[in-house]
């Protein structure tokens, strides 16, 4: 278990990260997630002993690797980190690389190349670095921090130069050989796609403060607050009221509000479901189409998720309501720390 206990880092003007609490079970993986500058990087260098808290304390099992006054160097918590700006040798092939921390292992070069394998660089094997693409030099990066056989992974937004395809099957792989290596991962990212996809927990940092700290499917239906619900997809945070009209006969609090995922709301023939709108615009995303429409009368704009082969026209005439099997969960704006 990696445990982080009220972990403050501050600058002499501002505070960086602000009593951080949390906690990453043996073997499994957490996403660090927040918008640029608030504060992944920072807890990932904090996690590697490339930097130390002001406050707090963070634990690697019973061993104590970060208190005010202690601190186990990098190179002593078996953990490996992979930067968001490359760190490789230039004057060194991709293998020399990968290789360069387990040259002495019985095994090296078996594992070298089970790795550039299992990353898709195995042809790359004996080039040089300053001719490789990012994309590249992120694969051996990777390679490179995993040669060492971690017991913790860190990795700071380890496939932003990857294309969606190659990252899907990378994804896949990686997570596999995580949990197959029993590591530990803590991996730093503004995608909330990748996030989804890869962790067991997510944190949302903002500003420094952890905001929420759940599995993925807790998030995105019952997030800590309306911030939350907005950045990890599309939102509508309705009074119980409006959503009353949708949802005839759910006990509803009139004056609470709560978050209705756009794909949890059915589009129905004209003159038939819970209430009647007209489409106000419409976007078109491949897996989906976005429609937005203007309920009869007065009311908010609603957001709703369409699959499947019918297109919706700008001015069109539907019925709505929600889902029988939607649970619209209460927002509370407070955030939750
Ligand atoms: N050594 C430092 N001195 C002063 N300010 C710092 C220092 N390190 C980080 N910061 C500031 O702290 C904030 C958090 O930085 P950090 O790099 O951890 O954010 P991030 O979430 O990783 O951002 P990004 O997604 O852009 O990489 C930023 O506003 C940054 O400018």
């Amino acid at each position: 278990m990696l445990r982080g206990t009220a972990l403050t880092r501050a600058t002499r003007t501002r505070t960086i990260l602000n009593n951080l609490s949390f906690e990453v079970p043996a073997g499994t993986t957490a996403t660090v997630l927040g918008p640029s500058g608030s504060g992944k990087t920072t807890l990932l260098r904090l996690v590697m002993g490339l930097d130390r808290p002001d406050t707090g304390e963070l634990r690697l099992g019973d061993q104590l690797l970060s208190s005010p006054d202690r601190h186990v160097p990098p190179q002593k918590r078996g953990m490996s980190m992979v930067f968001q700006e490359f760190t490789l040798f230039p004057n060194l092939d991709v293998e020399g690389n990968v290789a360069f921390g387990v040259k002495r292992a019985r095994d090296a070069e078996t594992r070298v190349d089970a790795l550039l394998e299992l990353l898709e660089i195995s042809q790359l094997k004996h080039r040089r670095i300053d001719n490789l693409s990012g994309g590249e030099q992120q694969r051996v990066a990777l390679a490179r921090a995993l040669a060492v056989a971690p017991r913790v992974l860190l990795m700071d937004e380890p496939f932003s130069n990857i294309d969606a395809m190659l990252r899907q099957r990378l994804f896949e792989r990686l997570h596999s050989y995580l949990r197959a290596n029993g590591i530990t991962a803590l991996v730093a990212t503004h995608d909330h796609q990748e996030a989804f996809y890869f962790s067991d927990h997510i944190l949302v940092l903002k500003d420094g403060r952890l905001i929420d700290h759940n599995p993925p499917r807790r998030i995105y239906e019952q997030p800590a607050n309306a911030w939350v619900a907005e950045f990890f997809g599309d939102t509508n945070l309705l009074t119980g009221a409006e959503l009353g009209v949708l949802a005839p006969g759910r006990p509803l609090q009139p004056a609470a509000r709560y978050l209705v995922r756009p794909e949890t709301i059915e589009l129905t023939d004209p003159g038939s479901g819970a209430a009647a709108a007209t489409v106000a615009k419409t976007v078109y995303y491949g897996a989906y189409q976005e429609v937005r429409l203007r309920l009869e009368g007065t009311g908010p704009e609603i957001r709703v998720h369409c699959t499947g082969p019918k297109t919706l026209r700008v001015g069109e005439q539907v019925g709505l309501m929600l889902r029988t099997d939607a649970a619209p969960h209460p927002i509370n704006d407070e955030p939750a720390d």
